[in-house]
Order: C-alpha cells, then structure tokens, then sequence
C-alpha cells in the first residue's frame, strides 16, 4: 500500500468514527515519519514474499545475507524500551508498523463491527496454496484484539481465540474479513470474525478479551 493510500484509509476511518480508531501513541513521530515507517513495513513484506517465492542462486544468497547483516549491525545500537519502539506499535495505520501478520485494509468500522481486505502474501503459504493454519488465528488476533480495544474501551487480552477452517484460505488473493462485537459481560467480551473469498467462507473465529485490571500486564 502506498503512502497515499494508508492515509486516505486512516482518514476514513477517522471520519467514520469522529476519532482516532484506536490508541495511538504520540511518542514515535508525525504523519511524514508514519507514512514513511509504513512503505519501509511494506518492502519488508515485499521481500519476504519475493523470497518466499525466489530460487536464488549462491551468490545472491550470500550478497543478501552480508546486507542483511549490515541492517542488523546498524539497528542493533539503536534499540530502544519496548513502549519507545515503532515496529508493530503504529495502531493508526493499516499495517500497525508490523510485517508479522498481513496487513489488513479497513473500509468500515464502528464501535462494535469492522470490515475490509486481508491479502495473505506468498511469506504466508503454508502448502499447496493453502495460507499456513497458524496465521489465519494471527490474522483473527490481529482484527479482533483491534477491535476489542477500539472505541476508547479498556485495554484487553485475549483468553482464547477458536478457529474454524472451513475451506482453504489461498495465498496471493484479497479475501474479505469481518469482525463483530457478539457479547459485553463485565470486563469480558466476546468477537467473531470471518475470511471470505468471493462468496467462499475460508475460516471463522471466536474469541474472548478480557479487559485488564489495573497493574496487569
Ligand atoms: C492493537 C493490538 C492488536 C493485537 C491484539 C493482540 C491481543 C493479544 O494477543 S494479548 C496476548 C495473548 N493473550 C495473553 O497473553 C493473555 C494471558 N492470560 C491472561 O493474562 C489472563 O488469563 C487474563 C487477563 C486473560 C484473564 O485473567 P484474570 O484477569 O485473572 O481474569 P480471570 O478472573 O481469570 O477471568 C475473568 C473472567 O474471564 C473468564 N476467562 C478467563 N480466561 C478464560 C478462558 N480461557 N476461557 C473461558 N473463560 C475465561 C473467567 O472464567 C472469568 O469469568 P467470570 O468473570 O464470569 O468468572
């Protein structure tokens, strides 16, 4: 996703909701650095589903792997505490700042629903073109944990999350994804969320968050 484009998704769902769509810290720069820290997000997906795809030969493996160790060593130094950091952090863009799970493109959300795209890249390929078992609950986590906590409620964690695989959920393709608040029982609430692709349901979810009490990490 462009730069353009994550802003112009961020805003709509500023404008939709009247607010920002869920915490958002201040601490790790403007608009500019965001935009910027989401394309470097991007090509780092990018690179990971071109090499998931890719036979290279030794010696682009070699050349690769000396740059990515030149990466390393010029990151090290700069590691900072976990809440100054960047990386998965930026809750106000599509990718959150991660490349851990698929970005995911939100076309609506309110307080008790959210629904867009997920586009599971080759990175994500368990076998035969099926997306791996372990990250279709990554992606689950992903929506629901965001909406659990959207809308200004208490900060929550997951209890447990159930997959359902219905059908295979293919690689390489923009699946829908749904999400929705069922159930609000004192500091519990449960969510389900759904991947279709076309009119195919690919796999569902439950999940229950449970809001946190004060000290609990
Ligand atoms: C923007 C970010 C997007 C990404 C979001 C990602 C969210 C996450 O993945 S968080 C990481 C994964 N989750 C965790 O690490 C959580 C680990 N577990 C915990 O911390 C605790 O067990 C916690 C907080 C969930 C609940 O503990 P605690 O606060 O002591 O509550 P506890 O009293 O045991 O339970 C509260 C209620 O929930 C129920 N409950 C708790 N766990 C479960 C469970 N697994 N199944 C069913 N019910 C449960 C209890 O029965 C109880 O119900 P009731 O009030 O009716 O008696």
């Amino acid at each position: 996703m462009t730069a353009e484009r994550a802003e112009a998704s961020v805003a709509k769902v500023l404008s939709d909701t009247g607010e920002r769509p869920w915490r958002s810290s201040d601490l790790h720069g403007g608009d500019e650095y965001s935009a910027t820290y989401e394309d470097l997000t991007h090509a780092l997906g990018d690179f990971l589903d071109r090499l998931a795809e890719a036979r290279p030969d030794t010696e682009l493996i070699e050349s690769m792997t000396e740059s990515l160790a030149g990466w390393a060593r010029e990151l090290g130094p700069l590691a900072v505490r976990e809440r100054d950091r960047v990386f998965g952090r930026r809750t106000d863009l599509a990718s959150r700042g991660q490349t851990m799970s698929p970005t995911i493109e939100l076309a609506e959300i309110s307080d008790d629903s959210a629904s867009g795209t997920v586009y599971f890249g080759s990175y994500f390929l368990g076998g035969n073109g099926a997306v791996h078992g372990g990250a279709i609950p990554l992606m689950f986590d992903e929506i629901l944990g965001r909406l659990a906590n959207a809308s200004g409620r208490p900060p929550q964690r997951t209890a447990y999350l159930h997959t359902d695989y219905r059908s295979i959920t293919p690689v390489g393709r923009t699946l829908g994804v749904r999400a929705w608040l069922c159930s609000e029982d004192g500091r519990k609430r449960i969510l389900r969320a759904t991947i279709h692709d076309g009119e195919t349901l690919c796999a569902e979810a439950e999940g229950l968050f449970v809001a946190l009490k004060p000290g609990q990490p």
